[in-house]
């Protein structure tokens, strides 16, 4: 998680959010809430298609929530009701506590452009306007003088590592570097919550880790509110603080990649998460036993234990069981011992992963 429960904020709300496409929308929606039909059965009877079906969440300021699922899951379709690019058929979105809704056209217009910005995975760049034009662009809508918005845009060039291409055109620059302009573009226009479909999708491997990575450490000190489409679960799982697993419009499940991979609420998500590592995920306060157990079992822990953090990942323990046979003592983050890993915890939990792989 971004913060500690306390200190959370609330960035973004939707409650029971239906968007239900076809002509006899109103028909379909009202069947399916009294007789819960199928994305199938809905299509059959009514020529409707279920885009997103009932979803309720919450996103916290600051936080990267990831959305994943299969092609058509609704992902797309549940994220352009943010911006309200799409009306629901059903529902609410409030957005920093302002009901989105309920906003008289042009407030919208001023709301999307100052306080939403969207990153596509097909750049959308003007492929004859230079690289600093693009990044240019919010402000320019939003009708600030050239100086200074050649200034900003200078200013988010650098952010993503491109200072000294702002006068090349767009389509001179390479897939990764046009996905970074596109970022910097959405960062001109210092937006509260960044909206991002497959970015890094149309990428090779390389490029496409280098930009997460990127990406990560700009997000954790911008501190923008991210809602982050991807189809890949490993891409989820490395950048999301959250993900929510859609399936044919219904979010399926919601936690952080750690819930995710340890505890996959059906086949569906099991499926998906048979092919991460638990390496990357589990942190030692899942692994971890109680203390009391422990000590009650084996006696005290010295004082000489190692020592982690409950958030430290497995790799980590790993390595320091290989390096000695001491049981470990994990702390929460006022440094109260909490629990206790031992090496056949740590083993426990790597051939449960193998055997779900
Ligand atoms: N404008 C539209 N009219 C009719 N049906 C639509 C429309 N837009 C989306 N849909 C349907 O809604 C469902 C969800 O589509 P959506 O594009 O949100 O899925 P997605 O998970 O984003 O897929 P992808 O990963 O392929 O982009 C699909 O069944 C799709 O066919």
């Amino acid at each position: 998680m971004v913060v500690e429960n306390a200190e959370r904020q609330t960035a973004i709300t939707l409650s029971g959010v239906w968007k239900i496409f076809g002509e006899q929308w109103q028909t379909a929606l009202d069947e399916v809430r009294r007789h819960a039909l199928s994305k199938q059965e809905v299509l059959e009877k009514h020529n409707c298609v279920i885009g997103v079906a009932d979803v309720s969440l919450t996103i916290d300021r600051g936080e990267i929530f990831c959305v994943m699922g299969l092609s058509g899951s609704g992902k797309s379709t549940l994220v352009r009701h943010i911006n309200r690019l799409l009306e629901p058929s059903a529902g609410q979105i409030e957005i920093e506590g302002v009901d989105i809704m309920s906003m008289p056209p042009e407030a919208l217009r001023r709301f999307r452009n100052e306080r939403i910005a969207m990153v596509f995975q097909n750049f959308a760049l003007m492929p004859h306007r230079s690289v600093l034009d693009n990044v240019a662009m919010p402000l320019e809508i939003r009708g600030v003088n050239k100086n200074r918005r050649l200034e900003a845009a200078a200013k988010s060039l650098a952010l993503v590592e491109l200072s000294g291409w702002g006068n090349k055109f767009a389509h001179e620059l390479s897939g990764g570097m046009q996905q970074r302009v596109g970022l910097a573009r959405a960062l001109t226009a210092d937006p509260d919550i960044l909206l991002m479909d497959e970015p890094f999708s149309a990428l090779d491997p390389l490029i496409r880790r280098q930009l997460q990575t990127e990406f990560m450490k700009l997000a954790s000190t911008m501190n923008k509110t991210t809602v982050f489409i991807t189809h890949d679960l490993d891409e989820a799982v490395r950048i999301g603080h959250r993900i929510a697993i859609m399936r044919d419009g219904h979010v399926v499940q919601i936690g952080t990649p750690e819930d995710i991979v340890m505890n996959p609420a059906d086949p569906y998500v099991a499926d998906f998460v048979a092919g991460i590592s638990r390496l990357k995920v589990v942190r030692a306060r899942a692994v971890m036993q109680p203390i009391d157990r422990y000590e009650a079992e084996h006696g005290k822990l010295p004082d000489s234990a190692p020592s982690f953090g409950e958030h430290e990942n497995l790799r980590a323990l790993i390595d320091a069981a290989i390096q000695s046979p001491e049981a470990m003592c994990i702390r929460d983050t006022e440094g109260q011992a909490v629990g206790v890993v031992t090496r056949s915890d740590l083993l426990t939990t790597i051939v449960e992963g193998t055997e779900t792989e």
